[in-house]
Formats: C-alpha cells, structure tokens, sequence
C-alpha cells in the first residue's frame, strides 16, 4: 500500500524530455509530493531540482527504495538495460510511459516488475495544465496523480489505449497544420503575431464550444455552421474534394498500425 495517499512519493527513472514535462505539469498543477530523480541524466536532473523542487537520488535503485510510485521514462530500446539489475516492492506501483511496449511486453522483458503496472502517456501540452492522460489498466493513484497534470482517461482495454496513443501523434500534426495557416496569413500581410494569436484562439474556441457540447456530435456541429451558400460550407466541400481529411485517417491508420508492430 502507498505510504502517503494524499502525496505519495514518486520516483523517476529516465530523466529526459518527457520527465521534464511531466515534472513541470506536476508542479504546475499543485502537485506536493516529493519526486525523486535518477541521477544519470546529470543536467536536466539538476535543472529540475533547482526549478520544481525535485530530489536527485544516489542511482536507480535509490529512486526506487524511497519511492511509492515509480515513473519509467526511458526510450523503449533501453527499458532491458534499465530493469536488468533493480528490484522492486511488491506493494509499489509502477507507471510506464515507454510508447509501443504492451504490458505484456514489460513483464517478458523483466520479470522483477510488481504485479501493479500502470501505462500512462500523456503528450506536452499537459505542460500547459491541458491535453488527454491515457491511461492503462485504470488505477485510482494513478489517476489521481494524472490529474495535477491534464485530464485522465482510463481504458478498458489495451487495444483502446493505443487508440488514444495513435491521436497523440495527431496532436503533434496539429502544430504544422496551426503552422500552415499561420503562413497563408503571414502571406497575405498579417503579422507574425496577429496571425499566430488569430489561429490559435480560433482552435482553442472550437475546442472549448465543442467540449460544452459533449451531446452533439462533433460532424453536426460542423453542420450548423456550414450552411447551404455559407463560404464555410464552400471552403468544408473544397477541403473534402481534396481528401484534405481522408489524408488524417490514413495517417492515424498508418501510425496505428506502426504501435501494434
Ligand atoms: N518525447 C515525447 O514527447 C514523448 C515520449 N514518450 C516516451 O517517454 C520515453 C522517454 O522519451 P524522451 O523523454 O523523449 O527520451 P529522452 O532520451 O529525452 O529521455 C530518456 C532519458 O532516460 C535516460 N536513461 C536511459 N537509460 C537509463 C538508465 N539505465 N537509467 C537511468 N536513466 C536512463 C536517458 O539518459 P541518456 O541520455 O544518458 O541515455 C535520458 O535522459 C520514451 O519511451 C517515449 O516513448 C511518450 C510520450 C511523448
């Protein structure tokens, strides 16, 4: 059992990119707790001790023996070399961020794992206090830590957790796409930070309206707006007779297909 329910302590081994922005999510986001970090990656570990008070432990099995919930956020190539010499409590609960390794997967590659193996993704925009937590199987401390950080969603089933994965490559898309019509105004004379702010709230808007709207689907409220001899509904029939959207679902499938390889 976790020693702290209201701030359990985690532990962080792979102290990288993803570490950076879970940590700054954390604290951004209230988070309390004591996080301790793997010493390897020297710099950015110093760096998140001064910034978002974390501790940096003697080596990787320091991290584990002081923690209640350990982080893995290691590339997936060195998740073997990683477990290969650590033990774990059976009590402690172990959440992997390593995108297109199943649960299964973990445990054949090390089987000193504990039995509570939690997977959770999340993309960099929780930096930001938003974006989608997936989250596999559900837990409730994990949950409640994803929390401080974005908005959790729990999957029933491995299979729709990599559904959720496969959009969040989609939402790294997203920015050349904000990119590409950020340009065309910049080409038609707006400024560089006009056009940027006109995008980016216009996108942030559509988001907002539609998440009030969690009833309707999301294609009607398209056709709200796109009504007959509207230049909305014009630009929508240019874009579709273009495959401007069918191009998005052969991305995801194609992408969807790379995580189950
Ligand atoms: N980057 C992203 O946007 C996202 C990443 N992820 C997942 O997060 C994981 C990490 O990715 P990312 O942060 O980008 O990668 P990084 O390379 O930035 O970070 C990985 C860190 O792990 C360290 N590391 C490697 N082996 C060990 C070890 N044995 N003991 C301790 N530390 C070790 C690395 O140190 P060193 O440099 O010395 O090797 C490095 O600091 C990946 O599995 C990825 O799938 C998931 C979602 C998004």
């Amino acid at each position: 059992m976790i020693k702290n329910t209201a701030n359990p302590i985690l532990g962080i081994l792979g102290v990288g990119y993803f570490a950076s922005y879970f940590i700054t999510s954390l604290r951004n986001g209230g988070y309390e707790g004591t996080i301790y970090l793997s010493p390897r990656n020297a710099q950015t570990a110093k760096r998140l001790s001064e910034e978002h008070r974390c501790l940096i432990a003697q080596n990787n099995q320091d991290v584990i023996d002081k923690s209640d919930i350990i982080l893995i956020s290691v590339r997936p190539e060195q998740l073997s070399d990683l477990l290969g010499q650590l033990s774990f409590r059976n009590d402690q609960i172990v959440i992997s961020a390593v995108a297109g390794k199943t649960i299964d997967e973990h445990f054949t590659i090390a089987d000193n794992l504990p039995p509570t193996l939690i997977r959770m993704i999340p993309v960099c925009s929780i930096e930001a206090g938003e974006g989608v937590v997936p989250i596999f199987p559900s837990n409730a401390e994990v949950e409640k830590l994803a929390n401080y950080t974005g908005t959790p969603i729990s999957f029933d089933s491995e299979h729709d957790f990599d559904l959720a994965l496969t959009t969040s490559c989609m939402n790294g898309w997203l920015y050349e796409f904000f990119g590409t019509m950020t340009d065309w105004l910049e080409k038609k004379g707006l400024s560089q930070d006009k056009a940027r702010k006109v995008i980016l709230h216009n996108i942030r808007g559509a988001t907002a309206y539609a998440l009030q709207k969690d009833d309707q689907k999301l294609a009607d409220i398209t056709r709200e707006i796109a009504t007959e001899g509207t230049f909305t509904l014009e630009g929508l029939n240019l874009l579709k007779k273009q495959q401007g959207f069918t191009a998005w679902d052969q991305a995801l499938d194609h992408v969807h297909k790379k995580l189950g390889e």
